[in-house]
């Protein structure tokens, strides 16, 4: 039975960093010339299964906000209201932040590496004042007054992020999506695995296990009570997803 509601979500494309491999949570990286095409080739998907929205969620770092754009102006959208928050941003990866993951595993072990990536609360260690990124990140005008200094996040585990992103699902999209509206949400891969752990109920063991794609549009049908009748159905081939999935988690092995 097809469900009430309908929510799009994209992880954004591939960044410079991710293709460089680096840790980069609240780093404002762009994206790459791959991302990019990524993006172009989400919006084409979602324009040919007829998707429309009526208002767009993302977060304040460009990898997710360019994504977005790439999108609309494939679907010739380029006017959609656009709500962005932090609260979408990826999760802060304190002071991991620009390290590069296969080195970081090849020092730390892959396992302790999987833990800081995957799972559910622990956290990674924290941005301390003299890291490389400390100034750009705190300073940065776009977070002025909120986060408010007291919940300035200087490092995140998946629950810490669950429990910052929540609060904008329930109070702003939740209310949006009861309405009839039609969202699509584009952030980043952690701030995403959060929300799916939410809808569908995942334990934290099965969260462990979720590595999402970068730039492939995913879609959840939601009954009235905003229960999944489908979950996180991928607009693309099950082989290309499931590829894309193995490289995000192959990040984090040793070279
Ligand atoms: O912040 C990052 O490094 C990536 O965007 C997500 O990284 P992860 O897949 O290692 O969590």
């Amino acid at each position: 039975m097809p469900g009430k509601y309908k929510i799009v979500m994209i992880r954004h494309g591939e960044s410079e960093w991710n293709q460089k491999n680096l840790f980069c949570g609240w780093y404002d990286a762009n994206l790459s010339e791959k991302g990019l095409q990524e993006a172009e080739a989400a919006g084409k998907a979602l324009k040919a299964e007829g998707y429309e929205f009526d208002v767009a969620h993302t977060s304040v770092l460009k990898r997710a906000q360019i994504t977005l754009n790439t999108v609309l102006a494939q679907l010739g959208k380029t006017d959609l209201p656009v709500e962005k928050t932090w609260r979408l941003n990826e999760r802060h990866y304190g002071g991991l932040t620009g390290l590069n993951k296969a080195e970081t595993a090849a020092k730390y072990g892959e396992a302790q590496v999987q833990i800081w990536r995957r799972s559910f609360d622990v956290p990674p260690p924290p941005m301390e004042k003299d890291h490389p990124y400390y100034d750009t990140i705190m300073n940065d005008p776009r977070y002025a007054g909120d986060p408010k200094p007291e919940e300035f996040p200087m490092f995140e585990s998946l629950k810490l992020t669950i429990e910052r992103t929540l609060p904008y699902w329930n109070n702003v999209i939740v209310p949006q999506i009861k309405a009839g509206k039609r969202i699509l949400i584009a952030a980043h891969g952690n701030s995403l695995r959060g929300i799916v752990k939410h809808l569908d109920g995942l334990s934290e063991a099965a969260i462990m296990e979720l590595n999402l794609p970068t730039g492939i549009p995913f879609v959840y049908e939601l009954d009235e009570d905003l229960k999944p009748v489908d979950s996180m159905v991928f607009l693309g081939d099950e082989e290309t997803v499931k590829k894309a999935m193995e490289a995000v988690a192959n990040q984090g092995k040793a070279k």
